[in-house]
């Protein structure tokens, strides 16, 4: 196990009875990265997250959280947002804040200031001494993500943390966790939502039926997919090297027809032109569609639903 990553798997399983939420679990984020944890409803996400933060213990396998074992000592380091959002009602929004810092080993001084900083750039400053209760839902999640970062944690820990938000607030969100990462925090975040991950992350892990489908960046995750390309041609590309399937679209116009061309798997945009010019193919047009991480996750985990 690299203790120099900011969190390690190493073969995790939680079984439920005969029910297995995570299945023999292993990756590891690198320190400073932005790592998105994605996956359906039911993937085992929360789970996973929970054992990280020794909410819930493993039923095999080994946890590392910035080279120790999970477990109360790592608090001062961690941010995390769970889930299940919860605070205390009657308590105004800075001391929810202060107190969180105390128990993250802060001095009240140090929680107060950052706290009131805090609430002033999440849109706050005139409802600090608000109590949670009075809040909207999304003030009361903005207030619950201050509690997560009041710290600087190295670890920051976010399980959905964009559900419930609004679209300036997602933004907000994203923000936040963009300044978490510049200030050199490790960023994890589950997300059924791709677009997410996809500004976000350097490096992502899919997750299906608790068992680990992809770890990779951006680009490994999209090369998974078969490049497709529409092009306009006077000739097929079926039989072109590199071309799996090529499809007329509509009728000619000119003697020009377009075409849907899927490649061969390794196959790229950039050798197929190469053997249409060496061939002397006539091209009008040559555009490459690149693969979206929502059309990835439709590729791995298989139905429209699980995506949602
Ligand atoms: N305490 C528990 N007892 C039994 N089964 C559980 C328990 N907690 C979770 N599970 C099951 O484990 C599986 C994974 O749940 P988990 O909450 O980790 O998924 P998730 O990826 O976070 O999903 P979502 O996006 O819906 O929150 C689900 O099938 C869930 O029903």
């Amino acid at each position: 196990m690299q203790t120099a990553d900011a969190l390690v798997l190493d073969r995790v399983t939680k079984k439920y009875g005969d029910f297995t939420a995570v299945d023999d679990l292993s990756f590891a984020v690198h320190p400073g990265e932005v790592f998105g944890f994605l996956g359906g409803n039911g993937a085992g996400k929360t789970t996973s997250l929970r054992m990280v933060l020794d909410i819930i213990r493993p039923t095999s396998g080994s946890i590392s959280v910035l080279g120790r074992a999970p477990g109360r000592e790592n608090a001062p380091f961690l941010g995390f947002l769970p889930e299940e959002r919860g605070l205390y009602r009657t308590m105004s929004a800075i001391d929810t804040i202060v107190y969180f810092g105390r128990l993250k080993g802060m001095s009240p001084g140090d929680a107060r200031t950052e706290g009131l900083a805090l609430l002033d750039r999440f849109g706050l400053s005139a409802n600090t001494k608000s109590t949670v209760g009075q809040l909207s839902k999304g003030m009361a999640q903005k207030v619950q993500l201050a509690t997560a970062v009041v710290n600087s944690p190295q670890l920051l820990i976010l399980d959905e943390p964009f559900s419930g938000l609004d679209p300036v607030n997602q933004g907000l969100l994203e923000d936040e966790i963009r300044r978490a990462s510049d200030k050199g925090a490790t960023v994890v975040f589950s997300t059924h939502v791709m677009q997410h991950a996809e500004r976000l992350c350097d490096r992502l892990l899919l997750l299906d039926r608790g068992a680990k489908k992809f770890e990779g960046n951006l680009d490994e995750a999209r090369a998974l997919l078969p490049a497709r390309l529409v092009v306009t041609a006077r000739h097929s590309l079926a039989g072109v090297a590199g071309v799996a399937d090529c499809r007329a679209q509509g009728q000619p116009v000119d003697g020009w027809q377009d075409y849907a061309v899927t490649l061969k798997p390794g196959a790229s945009a950039g050798d197929l032109l190469e053997h249409c010019s060496a061939g002397g193919i006539a091209l009008r047009r040559f555009e490459e569609h690149r693969a979206s991480l929502h059309d990835v996750f439709l590729h791995m985990v298989g139905t429209e639903e699980s995506a949602k």
